[in-house]
């Protein structure tokens, strides 16, 4: 089978494909971001657009994605693309510098859609907002440290052991497999 990953994040869909064993094509279709602060609602929103804009053919995944940090109240959050757009990444950093606690967390949603019903998958990894290191990953990962490394350290597989998309992907997988 073949799976339309609808984004326009190439990162997104080499950590996929690290990921799943079925063929991932990529789908740069620009569907409706929703606005809510519930990831999963967005991604399903997505989904089911995409499904129905692109052809309704094959399944396709849509994957919603933040960084929450705590002394921010969660901020940027659902809004992470818009903050990572307007702000960037080494402001956000510049946020949260003079903090005590630089405790954050990524989340993802990853939703499937294929015309029946949507199903959704989440993952979460606890981290540590510092001054940016590497130049690997992509978006927020130069700030975002995990057990000593910066995910923007860490090689695609490495990332995926530890990541929020890595976990969503794994139990997608894990259904996959079932279906
Ligand atoms: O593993 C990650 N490592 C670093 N940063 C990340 C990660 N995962 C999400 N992020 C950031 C990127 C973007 O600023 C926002 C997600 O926004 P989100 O709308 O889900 O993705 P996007 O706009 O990059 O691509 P698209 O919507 O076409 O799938 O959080
Ligand atoms: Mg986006």
């Amino acid at each position: 089978m073949t799976i339309r990953f609808v984004t326009s994040n190439e990162g997104k869909v080499r950590e996929a494909r690290e990921y799943l064993t079925d063929d991932v094509e990529q789908i740069d279709y620009d569907y409706t971001e929703i606005q809510s602060d519930d990831l999963a609602e967005i991604a399903v929103a997505g989904a089911k657009e995409a499904f129905e804009e692109t052809g309704r053919d094959d399944p396709v995944l849509v994957d919603d994605a933040g960084l929450f940090v705590d002394a921010l109240g969660g901020f940027p959050g659902p809004y992470s693309s818009y903050a990572e757009d307007t702000v960037g990444v080494e402001r956000v950093w510049n946020l949260v510098e003079q903090e005590e606690n630089r405790r954050a967390k990524f989340r993802c949603v990853v939703a499937y859609y294929d015309g029946d019903e949507a199903r959704t998958f989440e993952g979460a990894v606890p981290g540590r907002i510092v001054a940016p290191r590497g130049d690997g990953g992509f978006g927020y990962d130069p700030i975002f440290e995990h057990e000593g490394a910066t995910m923007a350290e860490m090689s695609t597989e490495r990332k995926n052991a530890v990541s929020h998309r890595g976990r969503a992907l794994a139990k997608f997988a894990d259904w996959l497999a079932e279906n």
